[in-house]
């Protein structure tokens, strides 16, 4: 949403009241924002675009460097070759003379940014001392893993997000991010300590691998082994191979199994575009959505151009249901509501977007169609901060609890639970888990993950068989060595992400300055003074936002949304796919007409599976727990709602 950023806490603290509350004074307050945010974010992608998986913008490394280390000096960036980015700095402190913005973050950055930043601390210190290990292991993994993750008690998300939801967000990290791993093995052994009470006591993973990025300062970056586009590379793949792998080369279709279910090869592996780490309800969400590209039809069209035109648009379903279902439900407000569909159809709205096309810009039409990508000088890329906030195995509980859709439970009751389907998790993964979704079916799987709901983000609710798991390989095969996963989520350090608190100031945020400015929780204060004493500085990025206090209807914390509306927004604005060539000439008028139709998951539901939502489902989305209430009528015009 264009207005996203003018949140952050270093603008004029009115206008941050936008991302929360909006009512007729804040919708004219939004327009005021719009061009500060626009700056904003310009200023904000340079920041976060430094660790680009991508590496190709070493450019966006050096200015950032540049930014944390001379900032302090005034250097004129001009004489670095810089010349617009410089000026984004210099609106920072233009608007910071006229008050828009306080002083004490704007020196908070400058100043701390040198002492505190943890990427540039490690930077140092691998130049001066060979290593950053002392950050990597303080304190220990495994005991954030033991003492802040570990489930003691399943906690759900109550019925606001169910496991297709869950299923949801790991079928498009797999279409966005995975890193590429080095070839060499290291072991993260669990102090004596704590030991007795770790599932493994020691453990061996493969690093990231580093790659040079040519820069100077930052010499070292990471590489996305998927693609980072919305383009739906989950079911069709993310190279030539894996292309084809999955094509049935007929009619432009990709190979789908007579029960409507993913084929496997001779392993017993899927045939789909990304096979790691899947499990029942992620596959499900593969064979559905290969379902919906073999049910276009362009009958003037041979084989491969189907399956190009196909593929578009059912990349672009699969965006929409992300930006104005998934993510509505995920962030529950009105405000949020408003900002995913300004998004996608602007502010005026789709009836007005169908009547006249993309006209006057963002703001007024949204970002899809708009004339040109806006990549605010940074080439496209996911970042490590956005692989971060993602970090969500919380939302996994321990049992997948199936129900029976050959019951006379009357309409929209929920089905009853299948005594002997109480099915551990870990029996639901993998080729196991493949075998189970074959006995269980598609239907019976979708109705059953439909009704449960997920776990909450939250600490104490890591999943427990997740502390012992076997993970795959690229190719979906089983790996010798467990992990445990709790532990290994400590991986950001490796990757030089910030800490909390760190990560907070990066984002123009008010850092904590104690335990208490983070949660009212005195349990977990307690829990993590045991950890990181007092030393807020330290606190792990992801314990942090696990333990933040969370925004009423939010299913994640503040500090993560900053991120999410950032870069969901960028998915979308700079991809020629949602911008210039959205248009009838690439997609044709069909294949817009069907983007243009298909607004929510439950709409493809229903495309595919006539009669079941009608039967099943009682809430608005097919993300809630389908037993829920449906949202109410209001008459109130959505910009106009009052604040909750
Ligand atoms: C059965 C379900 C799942 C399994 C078995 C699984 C397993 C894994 C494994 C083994 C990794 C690689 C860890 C590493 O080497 O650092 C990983 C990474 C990750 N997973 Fe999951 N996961 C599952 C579901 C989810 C869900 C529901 C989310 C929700 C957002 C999620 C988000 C992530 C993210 C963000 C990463 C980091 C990717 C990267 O480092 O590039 N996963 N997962």
């Amino acid at each position: 949403m264009a207005f996203s950023l003018s949140s952050s806490s270093f603008i004029h603290p009115q206008l941050r009241h936008i991302v929360y509350k909006m009512n007729l004074f804040d919708t004219l307050l939004f327009f005021v924002s719009i061009p500060l945010s626009v700056h904003h974010l310009h200023f904000l992608c340079l920041i976060n675009h430094m660790p680009s998986l991508h590496v190709c913008s070493s450019h966006c490394v050096d200015v950032f460097v540049c930014m944390s280390e001379f900032t302090r000096l005034y250097i004129s960036w001009t004489s670095w070759g810089y010349g617009t980015d410089y000026q984004y700095f210099w609106d920072l402190l233009t608007w910071e003379s006229e008050g828009i913005c306080t002083n004490v973050t704007i020196s908070c950055m400058l100043e701390e940014s040198m002492v505190r930043n943890m990427r540039l601390k490690s930077f140092l210190i691998e130049r001066l001392m060979g290593n950053a290990i002392t950050l990597l292991l303080d304190p220990h993994p495994t005991v954030v893993a033991n003492k802040l993750l570990a489930r003691n008690k399943f906690v759900d998300n109550g019925k606001q997000f169910n496991m297709i939801a869950c299923s949801w967000i790991q079928f498009m990290i797999h279409d966005w991010i995975d890193h590429m791993e080095d070839t060499q093995q290291v072991e993260l052994k669990a102090p004596d300590k704590i030991a007795d009470g770790c599932p493994l006591k020691s453990f061996k993973f493969y690093k990231t691998k580093k790659v040079s990025t040519g820069s100077p300062y930052m010499k070292t970056g990471s590489l996305n082994t998927r693609t980072p586009w919305w383009d739906g590379s989950v079911i069709y793949g993310n190279n030539e191979d894996g292309m084809r792998k999955v094509r049935a080369f007929k009619d432009g279709r990709l190979r789908i199994a007579g029960d409507g279910l993913l084929e496997h090869d001779e392993k017993g592996i899927p045939i789909s575009g990304d096979v790691r780490n899947c499990w029942a309800g992620f596959s499900l969400l593969q064979a559905l959505f290969v379902t919906e590209h073999n049910a276009e039809n362009y009958p003037d069209f041979d084989d491969e151009k189907l399956y190009r035109h196909a593929r578009l648009v059912t990349s672009a379903v699969l965006a929409k249901i992300h930006t104005i279902d998934w993510t509505v439900e995920l962030l529950r407000t009105d405000t949020l509501l408003a900002g995913m569909r300004i998004n996608w159809y602007g502010f005026l709205g789709k009836k007005i977007k169908d009547l006249f096309g993309h006209f006057g810009g963002p703001v007024l039409s949204g970002l899809v169609g708009l004339r040109r990508p806006r990549d605010h000088g940074v080439p496209y890329s996911l970042t490590e901060e956005f692989v971060s906030v993602y970090r969500m195995h919380s939302l996994l509980p321990e049992k997948l609890i199936l129900r029976d859709i050959h019951s006379t439970a009357s309409e929209y009751e929920c089905p009853p639970v299948v005594e002997e389907y109480l099915v551990p998790m870990r029996e639901m993964a993998g080729k196991d888990g493949e075998r189970r979704l074959s006995e269980v079916g598609m239907e019976q799987m979708l109705v059953s993950m439909g009704h449960q709901a997920c776990g909450a983000v939250k600490l104490w609710n890591y999943p427990s068989w997740m502390r012992n798991l076997v993970a795959h390989d690229i190719n979906g095969e089983d790996r010798p060595d467990q992990v445990d996963m709790a532990a290994m989520e400590s991986k950001d350090r490796e990757r030089g992400v910030a800490r909390y608190n760190e990560f907070r100031r990066n984002l123009l945020m008010i850092p904590i300055s104690n335990w208490e400015d983070l949660t009212d929780d005195e349990e977990v204060i307690e829990a993590l003074r045991d950890v990181y004493g007092n030393d807020v500085e330290k606190l792990d990025l992801l314990i942090g936002l696990h333990a933040e206090k969370k925004i009423k209807g939010f299913a994640i914390s503040e500090t993560a949304f900053f991120i999410f509306l950032l870069i969901a927004s960028r998915r979308l604005e700079a991809d020629r796919f949602f911008t210039t060539n959205f248009n009838s000439r690439t997609y044709t008028e069909k294949g817009l007409e069907w983007v243009n139709k298909t607004e929510t998951l439950k709409d493809v539901i229903d495309r595919h599976f006539p009669g079941m939502t009608k039967k099943w489902m009682k809430c608005t989305s097919a993300f809630s727990v389908w037993d829920s209430e449906p949202n109410q009528t209001t008459y109130i015009p959505l910009y106009l709602r009052p604040a909750p």
